[in-house]
Formats: C-alpha cells, structure tokens, sequence
C-alpha cells in the first residue's frame, strides 16, 4: 500500500508509504489522505492527526514526477493540483490539531503538505523547501497560501518560496517553519510534544482551532489558494517547465 493508516488512542497517524520514490504522491497516495480525512470528520474520539513518510530519508518528495510529467496542458495540470489542493484545504481545516512529522526531506508539494499542518516537528538531517521554481512552477497544492498564513516575517516567507532550494533545519528554526527541531526517533519527538497538549481537554483544542478557520473563513482562504492553483496550472503548460521536468527523469536514469 502507497500509504499507511493506523489509530492508536486520540491519535491517527498516516504515512505516505513509498519510500523507493522519496514518499512522492501519486493518485493513490492522494486517495489515502481522503480516506483518512473522512475518516477523521465521522469521528469524535480523534485528537490529532499526525502526518509522516516511511523511511528516514523522505517525509515527502512532492508530486510524482514520473506520473505527473504526462499533464502537458492548463486543464489537465489544474485536474491533478485542484484534487490534491481540496485534500489539503481539507486537511488544514480539519477542528483537531494537525502535526508534520518530517523524518526527512520536505521539498515541492512535500513542503506544501506540511505547510499546511498546524506544527511541524522536524528532524534534524531533513532539508524542506519549495523547490517548484526549480521546475518553473510555484507551488499548486496552497502551500504558499498556506505560508503566508503562518505568521512567519514576510520576507522570510516569500524568499522561501522564491529562493525554490532546501533549507537547513537552523534555517527552518530561524525563520520560523519548524516548530521543533528533534535528533533520533520521531515517534519519541511527536510523545514529548504532545504530553502537554494531550492532557488538555480536546474541547479546548478544537475550540481554538475554530478560531484560525474563522480567520481563514473571513479572509477568504479557499478561494486565494485556487488562485495559487489556477497560477500553477498555467505555468505547468510551459516549455520551461516540461524540460526541468525531462531533466530530472532523465538524469536519474543516466545516473
Ligand atoms: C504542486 C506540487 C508539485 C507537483 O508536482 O505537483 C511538486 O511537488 S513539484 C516538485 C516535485 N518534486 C521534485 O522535484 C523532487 C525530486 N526529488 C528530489 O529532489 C530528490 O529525489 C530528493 C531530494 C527528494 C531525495 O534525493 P535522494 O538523493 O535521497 O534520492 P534520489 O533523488 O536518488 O531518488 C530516489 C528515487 O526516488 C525517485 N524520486 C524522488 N523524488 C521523486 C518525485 N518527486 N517523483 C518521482 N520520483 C521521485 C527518484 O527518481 C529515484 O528513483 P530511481 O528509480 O531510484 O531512480
């Protein structure tokens, strides 16, 4: 299975199992986090969903390139980053606590995916970034919506997005991406952060999580992130981006 859901206690944890491909997205991997989504929503005993990858090398390397190199047209690029920009809308205004456990690289829509939770607990080898402009896109799943909402500096948000490389986790700390910086296993990093949050009561949780979807709500989120869609799927028609994208699969098998 290309992705993995398992619900211990208050907390659901999905990971994007397939390592072989840095944990990239594919349409199935895009069906499992509908899945766990609805799941989450018919529920009341859910208090956190945590999100990670498989391995120690890649929480996630973005849209799979090797499927999604085939969208050469506006349409078709729209079809594929709408499906995945309503699965992250959906997973960042979920009422419970979202937590990113980055166990490794973060970068393209894998950057946007942990964007878009509410905390971002990251481990100290991972580099994050949106590297989109590498392949003369943005990001087009929100996730640069989604940064400028997090209340990092301005500047600071908007050269993460326009400098398109990973960051060092002191960079990540510094600008204020990473919530929490851990060493060795992961699973210990998310039991330290949560100990606290845990203990109190999941109503006082959602209830200040109403408060951020109020915000968003008022300030018309959605529609400003299929904006950022729409950008996205007009840049994917273009040459520039279809050769960075050749490039890159081509390189991996000259290698
Ligand atoms: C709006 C979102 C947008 C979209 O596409 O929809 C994006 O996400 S654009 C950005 C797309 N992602 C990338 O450009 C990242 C590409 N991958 C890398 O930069 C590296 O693989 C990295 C840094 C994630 C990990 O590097 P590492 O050296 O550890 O691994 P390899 O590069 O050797 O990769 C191992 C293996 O995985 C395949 N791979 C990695 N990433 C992707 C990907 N995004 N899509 C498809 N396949 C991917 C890579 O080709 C290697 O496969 P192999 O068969 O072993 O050659």
């Amino acid at each position: 299975m290309a992705y993995m859901i398992e619900h211990n206690g208050g907390i659901v944890l999905f990971t994007i199992n397939r390592e072989e491909k840095r944990n990239a997205i594919n349409d199935e991997v895009m069906h499992g986090f509908q899945e766990v989504l609805t799941y989450i929503r018919q529920r009341q005993d859910v208090q956190f969903l945590v999100i990670t990858g498989a391995g120690q090398q890649s929480f996630c390397s973005g849209g799979d390139l090797s499927v999604f190199h085939a969208l050469t047209t506006e349409d078709e690029a729209f079809h594929m980053l709408s499906k995945m920009g309503h699965i992250l809308y959906d997973l960042a205004t979920l009422p419970i606590p979202t937590i990113a456990l980055v166990n490794g690289a973060a970068v393209g829509g894998g950057c946007e995916i942990a964007t878009a939770c509410d905390f971002r607990l990251v481990a100290n080898h991972a580099k994050c970034g949106f590297i989109q402009g590498t392949l003369a896109i943005t990001s087009g799943w929100g996730g640069g919506t989604y940064l400028l909402e997090r209340g990092l500096r301005y500047d600071d948000s908007l050269k993460m997005l326009m400098d398109a490389k990973p960051y060092s986790t002191e960079k990540l700390r510094e600008i204020g991406w990473a919530t929490h910086i851990f060493e060795g296993e992961s699973m210990a990093a998310l039991e330290m952060f949560i100990q606290q949050l845990s203990s109190i009561h999941p109503s006082v949780q959602t209830a200040y999580k109403e408060i951020v979807l109020r915000k968003w709500k008022e300030h018309h989120l959605y529609e400003r992130i299929m904006e950022e869609i729409k950008t996205c799927a007009r840049l994917w028609e273009s040459e520039a981006h279809h050769e960075a994208v050749q490039q890159f699969l081509t390189k991996k098998k000259g290698e």
